[in-house]
């Protein structure tokens, strides 16, 4: 079955915008559509597409679409649905959704695992033994869309499937699989991943990890603490029952250790005084490429530039190495034994360069921080703020951060603590980055970085 890559272009600029992972949301871009492969004919032929968007200003981003065509309406995949068009003949109607939420056709994906198998430039890289793949397992979407696409085979594995791609292995493949390969405790095995070759450069396109199944991520831990605690009007975070502050240590211990895996795994420097200063001119661009976008920001700009610009002045060697880059509480999941961290591809909105390079393992701490503050304030900002819930909600977080940087500080051989200016600078820098993030996604949560931005200014 043959569609135009003109149509589909059509039927994507329209659709595209409306999936959460699509970052281009708030600019105007033409999209172009080619294809990178054919997956399987049957029962339904299964396309990966790749759209080009181009913006105004010559920004170029890729994103991943893997399309199945239809020769009939499937009422079962309305609410995936992309578009209807004459197929290339012009003699019947082609109906496409997106291929990752259809049920009958995901298994292909594991098939080509299985048979490590190349098609059309793609490499179907299998890590583990061919009986150890979920094959035949009816496969999940996950509803909760994020910046890609995860679907859950049975209860076995989960495939992640990138949407926004470019050029270079996927730091979250490479780390999965380097931490994996030293047994490291804190992470889901990679049982496989998929690369397309596109002149003569590997993109990564999809990974597959074993499925914690029985495991709660620790945003709905930390929130549902947080509720409990609001609950109990007169009662302080360490005398409610579902105090969150144990469970922080022991995530505190194992980022440590996670971090302790990433420098064997991949090495450690000492970012030089000049380093640390491009460092912090690239902090001071972000800043200013954000306070475009987000006006609210003004207000607390220059004081920000001073927290930055003391990092400059610091004028010492900061350890760095790999780290995870975007961490936060919906990044670790709590199985019965232990937390596991999840989505080492850093920030969505970086390069793959920028992601891949070293860094102060801090940056991951102070990701973490910042998400004590969102679990402790987002309810808050729901509207139902009083004096007596702010300061519970401000006791939540001081205990919990406190915690969380003594089970680091017991694993490692560096106090977070103790690099005071370094932290509080990454973490406005993280917060000038979500601040971005939720001016283009979920704009009534746009207080919560911008209340936190405002105590890091003020301190
Ligand atoms: N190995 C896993 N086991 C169980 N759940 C997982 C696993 N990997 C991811 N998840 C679930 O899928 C969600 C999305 O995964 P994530 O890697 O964070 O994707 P994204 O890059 O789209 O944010 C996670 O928040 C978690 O709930
Ligand atoms: O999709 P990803 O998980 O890679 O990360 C992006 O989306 C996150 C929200 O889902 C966003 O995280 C921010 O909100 C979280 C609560 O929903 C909070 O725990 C985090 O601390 C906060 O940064 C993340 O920044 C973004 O990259």
């Amino acid at each position: 079955m043959k569609i135009s890559s003109a149509e589909v272009g059509r039927v994507l600029s329209d659709w595209l915008g409306q999936q959460r992972w699509y970052a281009g949301k708030s600019r105007a871009g033409s999209v172009h559509a080619r294809q990178l492969a054919t997956l399987t004919e049957d029962p339904h032929p299964v396309q990966i597409w790749i759209a080009d968007i181009t913006y105004e200003n010559g920004d170029v981003e890729h994103y991943q679409v893997p399309l199945v065509l239809r020769d009939e309406p499937a009422q079962q995949l309305d609410h995936v649905f992309v578009g209807a068009m004459l197929d290339e003949d012009g003699e019947s109607t082609v109906h496409l959704y997106d291929a990752l939420h259809d049920k009958d056709v995901t298994g292909a994906w594991l098939d080509a695992l299985v048979a490590e198998a190349e098609i059309d430039g793609l490499r179907f890289v299998r890590r583990v033994a061919p009986d150890e793949m979920p094959v035949g397992e009816p496969s999940l979407a996950l509803s909760a869309e994020q910046s890609n696409t995860s679907i859950v085979f049975g209860d076995a594995a989960i495939m992640k499937t990138f949407r926004r791609i470019e050029a270079g292995l996927n730091p979250d493949i490479e780390i999965h699989g380097a931490l994996a390969d030293l047994g490291g405790e804190h992470v889901a095995n990679l049982l496989g991943h998929v690369t397309a070759t596109i002149d003569g450069e590997p993109w990564s396109l999809a990974m597959l990890q074993d499925f914690m199944v029985t495991a709660t991520d620790g945003w709905k831990l930390a929130t549902t603490s947080v509720r409990d605690l609001m609950a109990e009007g007169d009662l302080h975070a360490d005398e409610v029952g579902g105090d969150f502050a144990s469970e922080a240590h022991r995530l505190g211990q194992s980022t440590a250790q996670v971090h302790a895996d990433l420098a064997a795994a991949f090495g450690t420097t000492n970012l030089s005084p000049d380093d640390v200063r491009a460092r912090v001119a690239a902090m001071l661009t972000r800043l200013d490429a954000a306070l475009i976008e987000v006006a609210e920001l003004a207000p607390v700009a220059s004081d920000l530039r001073r927290l930055y610009e003391a990092v400059a002045d610091l004028g010492t060697v900061v350890p760095a190495q790999r780290v995870h880059g975007d961490l936060h509480l919906g990044q670790v999941l709590r199985t019965a034994r232990r937390w596991i961290l999840l989505d080492f591809e850093g920030e969505p909105a970086k390069s793959i360069i920028e992601r891949r390079a070293l860094d102060s393992p801090l940056r991951d701490v102070a990701g973490m921080l910042r998400s004590f503050d969102y679990a402790a304030r987002y309810q808050l900002s729901e509207g139902e703020g009083t004096a007596q819930t702010e300061a519970r909600s401000r006791e939540w977080t001081t205990r919990n951060r406190d915690a969380y940087c003594a089970g680091y500080a017991e694993e490692s051989s560096a106090d977070p603590r103790e690099g005071a200016v370094l932290l509080r600078a990454l973490e406005a820098d993280k917060a000038v980055y979500e601040a971005v993030y939720e001016a283009r996604n979920r704009p009534s949560w746009l207080p919560v970085p911008l209340a936190s931005l405002h105590r890091l200014a003020a301190e």
